[in-house]
């Protein structure tokens, strides 16, 4: 049985939907994210499983115990939010030790606790700094130490390190991960960020309008998209509009390309990933094409690059060597079973 189990759980404000029915479980010790544009319904869910939002219906259990109507200190849940609220009167310490006192932990357990959480967020020494004191970095380790310190079975992240900058969050990220793994705590992660929730989740829950459209392994999330929305929301990607041909094949006007096996038919959308597609010399591969623009972008080159199938944007890893400049002739191929298809009309809310 799952560890934290959410069944059928919805949000109404007035006639709008904000959660509709969603349903999750996550095993003990699992990283999950909900991952999704803005308004799709990510923190209205978090809050639920916190306790801030009274769902309109369904249920949250933890460990077999419906916890729906409990208030929200007495679920034992460490939360970490965007702008991580530290007290502003409160040194690093006192903002740590404050969910311990508030447990009744002994004067010596709060001084151990709290060491061996600085330890762990890297924080050794500045305990008697105040949170204005501090980096954006350290500010957001203070509020992971405090979510933490009380050793909470569930951690609840919502969108923590959306106010560090690129750098820091890479770090951050797998930090973060490694903490988790550690200390095996059951996480929920709510972010727009799709490298975030790749690089740090065991599951990504894809969510869109209310609704979790795919429940997935990164790998599986990104490789094996179940839907146009996710297709287009996780990474980059062409996408071409197509007939399905037969269960191995699509048609893109009156080209017909051999695909990923599917059991479409009629008017379906092909897609190929940038960094699927390998660039040759003309002549050499399936589809010419000119290279209308070459961008360096560190780690990789993206071209983009006008073929009889429209323009396709094409990644290349800046390990290959690129001859081609803006303006030249190309010949651009991919492994058939890069080629994924899926239905072109969605369900409305999909
Ligand atoms: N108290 C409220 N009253 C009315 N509508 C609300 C309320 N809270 C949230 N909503 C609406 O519910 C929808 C989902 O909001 P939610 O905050 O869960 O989205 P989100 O996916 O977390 O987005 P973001 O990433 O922008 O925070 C949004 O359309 C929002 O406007």
């Amino acid at each position: 049985m799952s560890f934290l189990t959410i069944k059928g759980l919805g949000k109404r404000f007035g006639d709008f939907v904000a959660v509709d029915q969603l349903d999750l479980e996550v095993e003990r010790g699992e990283f999950v994210s909900l991952l999704g544009p803005s308004g799709c319904g990510k923190t209205t869910t978090l809050q639920m499983v916190a306790g801030f939002i009274e769902p309109s219906r369904g249920t949250v259990s933890v460990a077999g115990r419906d916890i729906t109507r409990l208030r929200p200190e007495k679920r034992g849940m460490g939360i970490v939010f965007q702008s991580y609220a530290l007290f502003p009167h409160m040194t690093v310490e006192q903002n740590i030790a404050f969910g311990l006192q508030m447990r009744g932990l002994t004067a010596a357990e709060q001084r151990q606790r709290i060491d061996e959480t600085l330890a762990l967020v890297r924080l050794q020494g500045l305990q008697a700094r105040y949170p204005r004191e501090l980096s954006g970095g350290q500010r957001q380790r203070v509020a992971i130490a405090r979510a933490l310190a009380i050793r909470p079975e569930v951690l609840l992240l919502d969108e923590p390190m959306s106010n560090l900058d690129a750098k820091l969050r890479e770090e951050m990220h797998i930090e973060m991960r490694a903490i988790q793994r550690h200390l095996g705590i059951t996480t929920i992660l709510v972010t727009h960020d799709q490298v975030e929730a790749m690089t740090m989740s065991d599951r990504i829950a894809v969510m869109h309008g209310g609704r979790i459209v795919q429940l997935d392994t990164p790998y599986g999330a990104y490789e094996h998209p179940k839907s146009n929305f996710a297709s287009t929301f996780l990474g980059k990607t062409n996408r071409l509009e197509a007939q399905a041909v037969g269960s191995t094949a699509v048609q893109v006007e009156t080209v017909e390309l051999p695909s990923a096996p599917h059991a479409l038919h009629g008017a379906v959308h092909a897609y190929i990933r940038p960094e699927k597609i390998r660039v040759l010399a003309p002549g050499q591969g399936r589809w010419p094409g000119t290279v209308k623009t070459k961008l360096f972008l560190g780690s990789h080159w993206m071209l983009e690059v006008e073929t009889a199938l429209g323009p396709l944007r094409v990644s290349v890893p800046n390990s290959q060597a690129l001859a081609v400049e803006e303006g030249g002739a190309v010949a651009l191929d991919w492994r058939a079973e890069d080629l994924r298809v899926l239905p072109r009309t969605e369900a409305a809310h999909v």
